[in-house]
């Protein structure tokens, strides 16, 4: 098995709320994150339709820009009421004129939910696939889900995204009315991060 001898990881990401989840599941392991956003990285285009093809094109371009070996996430909710949608677009959702809107994008997919007349729960997954990715294109890939229901309206302050609206399985908050610790400890990303884990030295 391939370990990542590093200390130090470049998160080929643009977004905060992930970067702080993976530097806090790493900092127990002694490994210091940077990313792709804090390093001032072009954002590249995701035009693949799957989440391991979108990760791949981000850890793609972070690696190619530095040289270091590259961590990406690409992530989303697949809500079983609108066939899997949003998914791989969920990040598309929030697209507006002025930046994202995850607001908006909540609302969107509530509303298209009450238009099929899909009853509650409205059952849903996080999805995370991660890859690690080494200069010589060795790469491992790592995927979790966590499954749960989303809720209406939008509870909590803490986290990102859509974490508002999706309560886990086995549990009576959102992602966003937990404190982080709570989050990262049984998220997708949590789940994703646990088997890579057996690649860190
Ligand atoms: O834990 C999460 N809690 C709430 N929402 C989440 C989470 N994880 C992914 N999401 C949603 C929002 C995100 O925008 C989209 C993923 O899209 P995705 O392209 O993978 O990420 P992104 O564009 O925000 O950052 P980047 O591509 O630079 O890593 O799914
Ligand atoms: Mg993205």
């Amino acid at each position: 098995m391939r370990k990542l001898t590093e200390r130090k990881l470049l998160l080929a990401t643009h977004n905060r709320g992930k970067l702080e989840e993976i530097r806090a599941m790493m900092a127990p392991h002694g490994i210091e994150v940077v990313s792709a956003g804090e390093l001032g990285l072009p954002e590249p285009a995701e035009t693949e339709n799957s989440f391991i093809g979108n990760a791949r094109i981000k850890a793609l371009a972070a690696m190619q820009a530095t040289g270091l070996p590259v961590l990406a996430d690409d992530s989303g909710i697949t809500v079983d009421g609108l066939d899997g949608a949003p998914g791989v677009y969920t990040a598309d959702w929030a697209e507006t004129p002025n930046g994202r809107d995850f607001m908006q994008a909540m609302t969107r997919t509530w509303r298209e939910l009450d238009e099929r007349g899909v009853p509650e729960p409205r059952t849903a997954q996080f999805r995370a696939t991660l890859i690690l990715l080494w200069p010589d294109g060795h790469e491992e890939i790592f995927e979790g889900v966590a499954p749960g229901h989303l809720v209406w309206p939008p509870r909590g302050e803490q986290g990102h995204g859509y974490d508002p609206i999706f309560v886990p399985e086995g549990h009576d908050v959102t992602y966003a009315e937990m404190p982080a610790e709570q989050k990262n400890a049984i998220s997708h990303r949590a789940r994703a991060f646990r088997q890579l884990e057996a690649f860190l030295a």
